[in-house]
């Protein structure tokens, strides 16, 4: 049997006296969408710090491929193939949409500044090389993101940076995307827009797979696999959208959530 592309076992972290996350176990297959969603506060943003090196977890394990990455540095994380986009955008505004993909790639990149600096032809040739995958891959997310590849990223509405930052995520060639509400700030042409992106990215790419925190329902009942609920930490549910949001345990989660937005 092969590994799963990503397997948390008991994964936990506390914060002093929180226990933000606590002993998440999880499966991620390759080729596959799963969702997280669950209350504000539940500890989904928490979980994708632990599991891309951000946090380093007080309890259990990360597994990528079958190796253990636990407690691994960000940066290292990120070139075992696990790319990231945040809440709110990362772009570097004055950059052009191109050199903003291109920064994907730093991790791969064997060019650093020595390189530069005593084989300039060599460091040159790289670049070049970087800014064709960078414009293959923007080609593949958008036929008008490439067509404006020289302008500033600072410039883009929404959807596009969304897009843009998923492209950066490409760019490092990873196995596995976490995107963090992707669809905040959409409307519902937008949200479809992502849909069909992540869709095609997909099939672009055999093996990648997605972990998507989501508030958007539309969005989670359409797209992923598999929907896993947290709920103070804990994973309370797993499974299809449809037979999740039966469950009494998700309904009170959200009905805990939405009495406290009243009071
Ligand atoms: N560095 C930290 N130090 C202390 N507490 C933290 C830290 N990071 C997160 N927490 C706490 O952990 C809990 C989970 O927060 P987290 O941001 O992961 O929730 P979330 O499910 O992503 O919420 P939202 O949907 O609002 O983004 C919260 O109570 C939060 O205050």
């Amino acid at each position: 049997m092969t590994a799963p592309l990503l397997q948390l076992s008991g994964l936990g972290i506390r914060f002093g006296g929180l226990v933000a996350v606590d002993g998440v176990d999880l499966t991620v297959a390759p080729s596959t969408i799963t969702c997280i969603i669950g209350p504000n506060g539940a500890g989904k943003s928490t979980l994708f710090n632990l599991v891309t090196g951000i946090y380093r977890p007080t309890a259990g394990s990360v597994a990528l491929a079958g190796e253990d990455i636990t407690g691994l540095p960000a940066h290292r994380i990120a070139t075992r193939g696990i790319a990231r986009t945040f809440q709110s955008s990362r772009l570097f505004e004055d950059l052009s949409i191109l050199d903003n993909v291109i920064i994907g790639m730093h991790g791969r990149s064997r060019t650093g500044v020595l390189t530069a600096l005593l084989r300039p032809k060599r460091s040159r040739r790289e670049l070049g090389a970087c800014a064709d995958q960078a414009e293959t891959i923007l080609r593949g997310i958008s036929e008008e993101l490439h067509a404006r590849r020289y302008e500033p990223a600072g410039i883009l509405p929404q959807a596009d940076r969304r897009r843009l930052e998923i492209a950066r995520a490409l760019a490092s060639r990873p196995r596995l995307i976490l995107l963090d509400e992707p669809s905040s700030g959409m409307d519902d042409r937008d949200t479809a827009a992502l849909m069909a992106d992540i869709r095609r990215v997909m099939a672009d790419n055999p093996g990648l797979s997605f972990l998507i925190i989501e508030h958007d329902m539309r969005l989670v009942a359409e797209l992923p696999d598999s929907v896993v609920v947290i709920d103070y930490g804990k994973k309370i549910a797993e499974g299809a959208f449809a037979e999740v949001r039966q469950l009494p345990r998700v309904q009170q989660a959200y009905l805990g959530q939405k009495a406290v937005e009243h009071a």
